[in-house]
């Protein structure tokens, strides 16, 4: 049974392509960006769907106040830690993603961290802004012949790896799914954490933030690094003990750091604000999936899923990012 999709709420900026395309198959857009709960609670009984990035909160509140109304919540991009996927599976909302259309985009931005952790390109940027000539602050170090750990080998991390190695770093990486031959494919060899710790000079994280990735990166596994180690967060924050790191940056046993993710976003903690202003983070505003291409990709991918569920086109027939498949079974 189609899910008869005719009006769509967008909840945060998704590109233009997203609306076009959904509008040219008869569906109605309406864009009401960053609504606060209540007024969000009000809103969503007037839409079959909802789009969001990672602003929006689809809490289970959102979702009871579209119960009966809301049947579809799209994620323009990967990470759905914003929707309460048990509550839209209990109240039949489909919800789906965009897998892979941003990890380009995410993998690019890691990259470029590590290397402006390994050349402090952003103080000596400002420096000069600020009229100096420093040469003799701002020495970095060769990524050359490094080893770059990567713990979790998803599409991004791999792609990370397979850029990375081209620099002449060595790449290790842990995965609790990923294969042996898998891993290997993408020039990383996979070893358990343990072995990785006192091997890395550079430390990537590319999990989803569950409780077993939670304060992945801690005090106790900081200690069992070498001393100055780097990390990197392009993926959620908690996955790196901010705290930990803090202390680590303090004592010298972490040599840098770089996130682009944080607990809360925007960051109100101190220990977060502490952590972006110390020299030795570069710290991003949650800008992994901020690119042209990414977004332009996303927002297509949301909306050739919503054409596919609606069974009105022959050209659009996947719905490839349904993460609740209890839901989507409710309607067919
Ligand atoms: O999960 C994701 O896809 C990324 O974190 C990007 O989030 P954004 O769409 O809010 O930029």
């Amino acid at each position: 049974m189609p899910l008869n999709i005719k009006n769509v709420l967008v909840c945060d900026a998704v590109d233009k392509s997203c609306v076009e395309l959904l509008e040219e198959h008869g569906i109605n857009v309406t864009y009401k960006l960053k609504l606060p709960v209540d007024e969000l609670c009000k809103e969503v009984k007037n839409f079959d769907a909802a789009i969001v990035r990672s602003d929006t909160k689809i809490t289970a509140e959102v979702l009871a106040a579209g119960a009966g109304s809301l049947k579809v919540v799209g994620r323009a991009g990967a990470g759905v830690d914003n929707i309460d996927v048990a509550a839209a599976t209990a109240h039949n909302v489909v919800v789906l993603n965009t897998p892979g259309g941003n990890s380009i985009s995410a993998c690019e931005l890691t990259c470029i961290l590590i290397g402006a952790l390994a050349r402090p390109v952003v103080p000596a940027g400002q420096s000069m802004k600020e009229g100096r000539w420093d040469r003799k602050l701002y020495s970095g170090t060769e990524l050359y012949g490094k080893t770059l750990a990567v713990l979790g080998l998803g599409r991004i991390g791999r792609e990370v790896a397979i850029r990375m190695k081209t620099w002449g770093m060595r790449i290790i990486g842990y995965d609790p799914i990923t294969t042996e031959a898998e891993a290997k494919a993408a020039g990383i060899e996979k070893l358990d954490l343990e072995q990785i710790w006192p091997l890395a000079d550079y430390i990537t994280v590319h999990t989803p933030l569950i409780p077993a990735t939670r304060n992945l990166i801690s005090t106790k596994s900081l200690a069992k690094c070498k001393q100055g180690v780097k990390v990197i967060n392009v993926a959620r924050g908690g996955i790196i003990d901010e705290q930990a790191v803090l202390d680590a940056l303090q004592s010298g046993q972490c040599g840098g750091a770089a996130f682009d993710v944080f607990p809360e976003e925007p960051p109100k903690s101190q220990v977060t604000k502490a952590l972006i202003n110390h020299p030795k983070v570069v710290a991003t505003p949650h800008l992994g999936a901020s690119t042209a291409e990414a977004q332009v990709r996303v927002a297509v991918e949301v909306a050739e899923q919503f054409i596919a569920l609606n069974g009105t086109s022959p050209k659009y027939t996947s719905y490839v990012g349904v993460i609740n498949k209890e839901a989507l079974a409710h309607y067919q």
